[in-house]
């Protein structure tokens, strides 16, 4: 699948980074205590630990399951 624009309503299931790492679930705050819940961005369907894009970046992204990396974009194409 692809993500359209900045990827900010992209809803695909790619759960893997650029650098072939899984993510780390939105609802979990290890290994990276973060700021980007489900509660505080209702509409970003952060479910699960599929890639998304809820601040506006460039791309879908998500915190990896690394401990030495907080986050990383995700392994979907542009449209
Ligand atoms: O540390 S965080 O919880 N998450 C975080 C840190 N960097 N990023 C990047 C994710 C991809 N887009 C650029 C920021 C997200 C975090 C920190 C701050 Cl200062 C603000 C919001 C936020 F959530």
């Amino acid at each position: 699948d692809c993500y359209e624009g900045n990827g900010s309503s992209y809803r695909g299931i790619t759960s893997e980074t650029v650098s072939g790492k899984k993510c780390q679930w939105w609802n979990s705050m290890s290994p990276h205590s973060h700021q980007k819940t489900e509660d505080k961005f209702p509409n970003a369907d952060l479910k699960r630990n599929l890639c998304r894009n809820p601040d506006g970046d460039r791309a879908p992204w998500c915190y990896t399951t690394d401990p030495s990396v907080r986050w990383e974009y995700c392994s979907v194409k542009k449209c």
